[in-house]
């Protein structure tokens, strides 16, 4: 029974209410939307978080929304994440709207092989700024790294948008796993953070959380 009790990370409220049982009672639920346009992979994203699995062969588009479970261990605090898989294509774009305003963290992507997904990205920023929460966790995911061949939109090019709108980013690839994992850890680290902290305590970075871990895994960035 109490670990299905869902404890609010907004504001002071579930702050509060955490403080109320002990820490191994303690577990918090996440709502994490994935946005981007159609074919980036996100749906290809949450399988490979959720199953360790990639969905090779043909590609079916997402109708309207989806949803997956799946449950995070963050220093201690157990951390439900309910991921929302949205649809990519325009026409679902009324149903979409909709979710944003409930999302905790969102996780933005585009397709380092296909340049209009990435030019795309501005407009997907200023949907995410009229309908998402002002203080939503927000990442910005160049998926399909493992593509070299066809890559069309380099890590620097990510990293310098990223920079000019202030969101954390990194590459990933649900193809080979890269980054999949850290990507969801670090939005739920972040809302972990938001919600525990002191008033003294340090502002915690999620740019400079990913790139350690990507660091001591050896992987990818500047
Ligand atoms: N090589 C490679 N292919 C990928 C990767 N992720 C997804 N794909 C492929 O890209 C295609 C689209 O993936 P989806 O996950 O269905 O895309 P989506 O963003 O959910 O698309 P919508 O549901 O239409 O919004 C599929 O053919 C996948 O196999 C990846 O990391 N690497």
């Amino acid at each position: 029974l109490l670990s299905t009790m869902p404890l609010g990370f907004r504001g002071d409220g579930g702050a509060q209410q955490m403080e109320m049982y002990p820490p191994f009672f303690r577990s918090v639920f996440l709502f994490v939307m994935l946005v981007g346009d159609s074919g980036v992979g996100k749906t290809c994203l949450l399988v490979r978080f959720k199953d360790g699995a990639f969905l090779a062969g043909s590609f079916i588009s997402t109708v309207g929304i989806d949803f997956r479970n799946k449950v995070l261990n963050i220093d201690a605090l157990k951390v439900k994440l309910q991921i929302w898989d949205t649809a990519g294509q325009e026409r679902f774009r009324s149903v979409t709207h909709a979710y944003y305003r409930d999302a905790h963290a969102l996780l933005l992507l585009y397709d380092v092989t296909n340049k209009a997904s990435f030019d795309n990205i501005k407009a997907w920023l200023t949907e995410i700024h009229e309908y998402a929460q002002q203080d939503v966790v927000l990442m910005l995911l160049g998926n399909k790294a493992d593509v070299a061949h066809e890559r069309v939109v380099k890590r620097e090019e990510g990293e310098k948008l990223a920079k000019v709108f202030g969101v954390p980013f990194m590459e990933t690839s649900a193809k080979s796993g890269l980054n999949v994992e850290l990507a969801f850890t670090a939005v739920a680290k972040e809302l972990k953070h938001r919600s525990t902290k002191e008033p003294d305590d340090p502002k915690f970075q999620l740019q400079d959380y990913v790139n350690k871990e990507m660091k001591s895994a050896g992987c990818c960035h500047s």
